[in-house]
C-alpha cells in the first residue's frame, strides 16, 4: 500500500511517502512568518500548501499513485480517538472551524489530492479535538464556559503506544501522564488508554507556552477586553500565537533563548524558567487524577530536545514517578499507520457526522 502523508503545522508543512510501514521520502517544509502573513486566514493558504506538496513529489520522482492520503485532522466537534474518512460533513465543518490552526489544511489538502486519484481513499486520525474527558474533568467554575480537550491528540497517543511496546504492556492497561512540549504545550492523564483530563492546549488553558498564553487572569482578561484598546482579534492572538514566549522574549525558538541565558540574559532566564515551572504544576496536577499512583511521566515535542528544560522539569516532578523522554514527535508515522490499518480492515473507519 502506498500512503501519502500531509501534517501542516503553524511553521511547516510535513510530508512523508510510506510503502505500508516503511517510510520512502519524509521532508519538512518550512515557512518563513513572511510566506504565510500575506494570507488573512489559515485557511487561504490552502493552494500554496497543497501545490508546495505536488512540486516536492515532482521533484522527487515519486508518482501520483496512492492508495491513501491521510492528513492531521482539524478542529472539528469533539470526536473519539481513531482513523476517520473524510466526508462532506467533515470537510464543511473543517471549512467553517470557529478556531484557526494550520492543521484545519490537513484534512482539506488530503481530501483533493485524494479526490485526484482514482480508488484512492481520505482520511485523518487523532485529530487535536479528540475528547475523552471524564465527566469531572469537564466541570469549570462557570456553567457558561465547560472545560473542553483541544490537545497534541496524536502525537500524545503515538508516544503512549511506543512507550507500550518498548515495555512490553498494552496502552489500554497503562495509566500515563503525558506532557507534550511543542508550540502548544498540553499534558494529558492518560487512563488505561483514554485521555480523561487535558488542558486546551490552544486558546487558554494550562502552562504557557512558546506561542501560547495558557490560563491568564481571568478578571484582569475581562478588563483588558472592555478596555478599548484591542479589537477581538488582538485579543485572540496575544492568547493564542503571539502569546507565552514569544510575547515575552520576541522568539519562539528555546534554543536561541538558551543562548540569550548563557549570554548573561536574566529575564530570559525568568521565563524560561516560568514556563517550565508552570509546566510542572500542571503535571503534578494531573497526578492527581491518578491519585498519585501512575505508571510514568512522558516528555516530548521539539522542546524536550533542551537538556535544560528536561532537567529542570525533571527536578521538580521525578518524586511523582519514572520520567522518559521522547523528543520531536512520531505523527507522521502514526497518521501512516493509522492509514495502513484502515486500508487493510485492522482498524475500524469510523464516519464523522
Ligand atoms: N533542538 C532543540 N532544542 C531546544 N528546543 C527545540 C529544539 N528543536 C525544537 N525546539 C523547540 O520546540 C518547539 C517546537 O516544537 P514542535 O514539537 O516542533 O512544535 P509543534 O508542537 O508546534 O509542532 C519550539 O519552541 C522550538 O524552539
Ligand atoms: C491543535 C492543538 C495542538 C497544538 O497546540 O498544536 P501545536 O503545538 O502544533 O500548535
Amino acid at each position: 500500500m502506498k500512503i501519502l502523508v500531509v501534517n501542516p503545522g503553524s511553521t511547516s508543512t510535513k510530508m512523508a511517502v510510506f510503502e505500508n510501514e516503511t517510510a520512502i521520502f519524509k521532508k519538512k517544509i518550512m515557512h518563513d512568518v513572511s510566506d504565510l502573513s500575506e494570507f488573512p486566514h489559515v485557511t487561504d493558504q490552502f493552494k500554496f500548501r497543497k501545490e508546495l506538496i505536488l512540486k516536492e513529489l515532482q521533484r522527487q520522482n515519486i508518482s501520483f499513485q496512492f492508495d491513501a492520503v491521510i492528513g492531521r485532522g482539524g478542529l472539528v466537534k469533539p470526536i473519539c480517538g481513531g482513523v476517520y474518512v473524510i466526508n462532506t460533513a467533515m470537510r464543511y465543518d473543517t471549512i467553517h472551524a470557529t478556531r484557526t490552526h494550520a492543521c484545519n489544511l490537513g484534512c482539506l489538502i488530503a481530501a483533493e489530492l485524494a479526490s485526484n486519484i482514482p480508488n484512492c481513499k481520505a482520511f485523518i486520525a487523532d485529530p487535536g479535538v479528540v475528547d475523552e474527558l471524564d465527566d469531572i474533568a469537564r466541570v469549570s467554575g462557570s456553567p457558561l464556559l465547560p472545560r473542553i480537550s483541544i490537545f497534541h491528540a496524536l502525537n500524545q497517543k503515538a508516544i503512549a503506544r511506543r512507550f507500550a511496546k518498548e515495555h512490553h504492556a498494552k496502552y489500554e492497561d497503562l495509566d500515563l501522564v503525558i506532557c507534550h512540549l511543542g508550540g502548544g504545550i498540553s499534558v494529558g492523564a492518560h487512563k488505561k488508554g483514554k485521555v480523561v483530563d487535558v488542558n486546551n492546549a490552544l486558546d487558554g488553558e494550562g502552562p504557557f507556552s512558546p506561542e501560547r498564553a495558557g490560563t491568564l487572569p481571568a478578571g484582569q482578561l475581562v478588563d483588558l477586553c472592555f478596555s478599548g484598546r484591542y479589537s477581538r482579534e488582538d485579543l485572540k492572538k496575544r492568547i493564542s500565537g503571539q502569546a507565552g514566549l514569544a510575547a515575552h522574549l520576541g522568539t519562539t525558538d528555546v534554543a536561541e533563548i538558551m543562548c540569550r541565558i548563557q549570554k548573561g540574559d536574566q529575564k530570559a532566564k525568568l521565563v524560561l524558567d516560568a514556563m517550565i515551572y508552570n509546566v510542572a504544576k500542571t503535571i503534578g496536577a494531573s497526578a492527581t487524577v491518578f491519585y498519585g499512583k501512575f505508571d510514568a511521566i512522558l516528555f516530548t515535542g521539539g522542546i524536550a530536545y533542551s537538556d535544560y528544560v528536561i532537567d529542570e522539569l525533571k527536578k521538580r516532578v521525578e518524586f511523582l514517578a519514572p520520567i522518559y523522554v521522547y523528543p520531536g514527535e512520531d505523527e507522521m508515522e502514526a497518521l501512516a499507520s493509522n492509514a495502513l490499518g484502515a486500508l487493510t480492515g485492522e482498524l475500524p473507519i469510523i464516519e464523522y457526522k
